[in-house]
């Protein structure tokens, strides 16, 4: 299933050590790049990344180190998962050492502060020699690891990129479907993060499954609207990196955006949310830039406008609830009716 092609991880978090470990279980040889010296000792020496995934054996096969050069010498594809606010600078530190030949796969789902870029956009814009893509998908780390059956997308314009990522990640727990709508694909799985704050927040509070359902549903919806606006392509919104990744992180507690949002319907302050989880939640970041964008861009965005509201500014959900709930009656799917 795999075609010989070396690969290095970029990140030594949950994800990037879940992406190596799943490569090195095939057998394959992998170099897993984190910042940390110690950490990286840990892993070769005892097999476990005790921070991330405690308890967890991980495949002999990946060698972990923090060189950057040695990380990405002779390898073929790298994966890049460092969380959207360090994403430039990472790529910064690999790009004196890259080949143009090599392939550059981001599996980040977050937006960069200054520039509103997608992480395609900084991988185009710092490396444009090299072949890129984009992977995104429901795609809980903690379930990969223990390799319950999922499947994602690898988006690129270019079909080695897409054919060599189907077949350095395929298994049989893990299927990999390709796109070609990049930056559709990756806004799905960034803005669904801002709903999954919200799904958190509803289930804390005891809301029913149809309010649950409504809430998805009219994410979708939002997601939907902003991501065309951009001039992604709606349909993407109807695959796993749209739907797909929707569905799984507003409603799993594995999801750090949902917990964050379980613990903010809790009665959390923002801080004590986001500091409990010792991981990074992307949605909180992502709510203030796509709230910006949309104000600026004139887009509708009610869920937006309402999640700003009671996170950033304390604002009652039964009240903001409320008034979402009394606002003007509209359209259900706006590509067969559009709003007034
Ligand atoms: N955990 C998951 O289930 C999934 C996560 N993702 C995405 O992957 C990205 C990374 O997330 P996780 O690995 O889960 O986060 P994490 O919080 O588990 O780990 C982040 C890692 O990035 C490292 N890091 C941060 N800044 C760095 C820098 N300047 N230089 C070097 N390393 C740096 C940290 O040391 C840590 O090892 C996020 O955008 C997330 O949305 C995507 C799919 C699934
Ligand atoms: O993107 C994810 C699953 O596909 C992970 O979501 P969280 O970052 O909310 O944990």
């Amino acid at each position: 299933m795999t075609n010989g092609a070396k690969v290095a991880v970029l990140g030594g978090g949950s994800f990037g050590t879940v992406i190596a470990n799943l490569i090195g279980t095939k057998g394959e040889a992998v170099n897993l790049w984190m910042r940390d010296v110690q950490r990286a000792e840990e892993i070769n020496e005892t097999g476990e990344n005790s921070r991330y995934l405690p308890g967890r054996q991980l495949a002999e096969s990946i060698t972990a180190t923090a060189d950057m050069q040695a990380a990405l010498a002779d390898v073929d594809i790298i994966f890049v998962s460092i969380p959207s606010s360090s994403f430039r600078s990472v790529i910064a530190q690999a790009k004196v050492y890259l080949k143009p030949d090599q392939i550059v796969v981001s599996t980040t789902k977050g937006i960069e502060a200054d520039t509103f870029s997608l992480m395609s956009q900084i991988l185009a814009d710092e490396l444009p020699e090299n072949p890129i893509g984009v992977l995104s998908g429901p795609n809980l780390a903690k379930e990969i690891v223990q390799q319950q059956l999922t499947a994602t997308v690898i988006a690129s314009e270019s079909e080695k990129v897409r054919k060599a990522v189907q077949d350095i990640l395929h298994c049989a727990y893990f299927r990999i479907y390709a796109s070609t709508d990049m930056y559709g694909v990756e806004l799905g799985g960034t803005l669904k993060n801002i709903y999954a704050i919200a799904s958190g927040l509803s289930a804390a509070l005891g809301m029913g499954e149809n309010t649950k359902s409504m809430l998805m549903t009219r994410s979708l919806a939002e997601m939907s609207r902003f991501a065309v606006q951009l001039g992604a392509n709606p349909m993407t919104f109807l695959g796993l990196a749209g739907v797909g990744d929707l569905i799984v992180t507003c409603s799993s507690p594995l999801s750090r955006n949902y917990r964050v949002g379980f613990a903010l319907g809790e009665g959390k302050s923002l801080v004590e949310a986001v500091e409990s989880l010792g991981e990074v939640a992307e949605g909180v970041n992502t709510l203030r830039y796509v709230k910006e964008k949309a104000d600026e861009l004139g887009i509708y965005m009610p869920l937006v406008r309402g999640l700003f509201e009671v996170v950033f500014n304390g604002a009652p959900v039964s009240q903001v609830a409320k008034m979402m709930m009394l606002n003007t009656q509209s359209s259900d799917v706006e590509f067969i009716l559009p709003r007034d």
